[in-house]
């Protein structure tokens, strides 16, 4: 988890004591308003266009190939269902706590998802937003409409959400093998190779350009190692969906919003002007890359002074073979060629550009990316 911030001040949970629900969908351009006496079920009339998957004779979480459904199609659960399938919550379930709230591991049955005992049908992650923040019920409602109608291998699955009463949930796909900064923190743990490394950084470039590659451009705004999942096999997924954005109308180059991300990864061009697109998500690609070199997080106060910020840290080291060895991670000695990790430096450092217009498009750096992979 990294330290988010946004330039908006936060509304106190007690004006949430009374119902009131801000403009949260700005993915749909349309900022909702809602009066006091507004219901919950009137707003979830109003807000969603959802369609209700049946998933009775469906085939197991059927997963096509990077498209945009027109509607999020998932599961709707009721807090019982949820209930049940995490063993009402129970601690030793607990998958790990984000600013939102907390994520529990579950079973579903595989064709019906409804819950099944422990150890059979399929894994899901189940995250219960904490009550009363008019933060994380914004953020709750932007996975649904944007996640919910995203299918692509390297965008984590939204299976499912529910809404009862005060309780927000979403069901996800299972990522066995955590965040990826999870392995950045865990000093115990194996470390990744390169290979696992350039395959982690290559999937989540695939799932970056197909979110920016789309006619309708959606700008993720909150890209960072903690938002890159890894299966079983080390495949990445991008999650957390909350900050995604719709990008630019035709003819505009950008879109004026409050700024939101996270130290160490924000693009210092849209802090200053507040002005985002899909560059900003370039900008953190960048950061991230990084990290796969040097192993290092983003940003870490318990590093000396001058270092804390590894993109100030290590900017002037990336242009020459020789200072680049200086910062690289020595975990991963010998296991690449000094020339493919210099064109990965210079291709985050392109990234890192101050200036957004000068930064390469995802599909670039998924091709320089996968260059690297086939020369090496
Ligand atoms: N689908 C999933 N499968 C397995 N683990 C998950 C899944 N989704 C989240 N987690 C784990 O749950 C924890 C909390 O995730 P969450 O997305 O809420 O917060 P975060 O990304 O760590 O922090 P924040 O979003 O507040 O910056 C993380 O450790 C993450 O690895």
């Amino acid at each position: 988890m990294g330290l988010c911030f946004s330039g908006v001040q936060s509304l106190h949970s007690s004006r949430l004591n009374r119902p009131h629900y801000p403009g949260a969908s700005d993915i749909h351009g349309s900022n909702f308003e809602f009066s006091e006496t507004t219901t919950a079920t009137e707003i979830r009339k109003s807000q969603f266009n959802v369609r209700e998957t049946i998933y009775s004779d469906c085939s197991p979480l059927p997963f096509s190939h990077g498209q945009i459904l027109k509607w999020p199609e998932l599961k709707v659960f009721s807090f019982e269902e949820l209930k049940s399938a995490t063993g009402n919550f129970k601690s030793d379930r607990l998958l790990g706590e984000g600013g939102f709230g907390r994520v529990y591991k579950a079973w579903l049955d595989e064709n019906t998802l409804t819950p099944a005992k422990p150890g059979s049908g399929v894994e899901v992650a189940i995250k219960m937003f904490k009550p009363g923040g008019t933060q994380g019920f914004a953020q709750w409602q932007s996975e649904v409409n944007v996640l919910g109608k995203l299918s692509h291998p390297n965008v984590v699955r939204l299976l499912g959400y529910c809404w009862d009463e005060d309780q927000f949930l979403l069901v996800y796909e299972f990522m066995p093998n955590g965040s990826f900064y999870y392995h950045l923190s865990e000093r115990n743990h194996e470390p990744l190779s390169w290979n696992t490394r350039l395959k982690i950084i290559i999937g989540a470039a695939r799932g970056l350009s197909f979110l920016h590659a789309n006619e309708n451009k959606i700008i993720f705004r909150d890209f960072k190692s903690s938002n890159i999942l890894l299966d079983r096999n080390y495949n990445a997924k991008i999650a957390d969906f909350g900050l995604a954005r719709l990008g630019p109308s035709e003819g505009e180059s950008h879109v004026s919003t409050k700024v939101v991300g996270t130290l160490g990864y924000l693009d210092p061009e849209y802090y200053l002007t507040g002005q985002v697109n899909v560059k900003s998500d370039v900008y953190g690609f960048g950061v991230v890359l990084l990290e796969i070199l040097t192993g290092m997080k983003a940003h870490d106060t318990r590093r000396p002074t001058g270092q804390q910020n590894l993109v100030r840290w290590s900017k002037p080291c990336l242009s020459s073979e020789k200072k680049l060895k200086t910062i690289m991670d020595g975990k991963i000695e010998g296991q690449y060629s000094p020339k493919a990790a210099l064109q990965a430096a210079q291709l985050a450092l392109k990234c890192l550009e101050d200036d957004s217009n000068q930064r390469p498009s995802m599909k670039e750096v998924l091709e320089g990316l996968e260059a690297i992979e086939d020369n090496h």
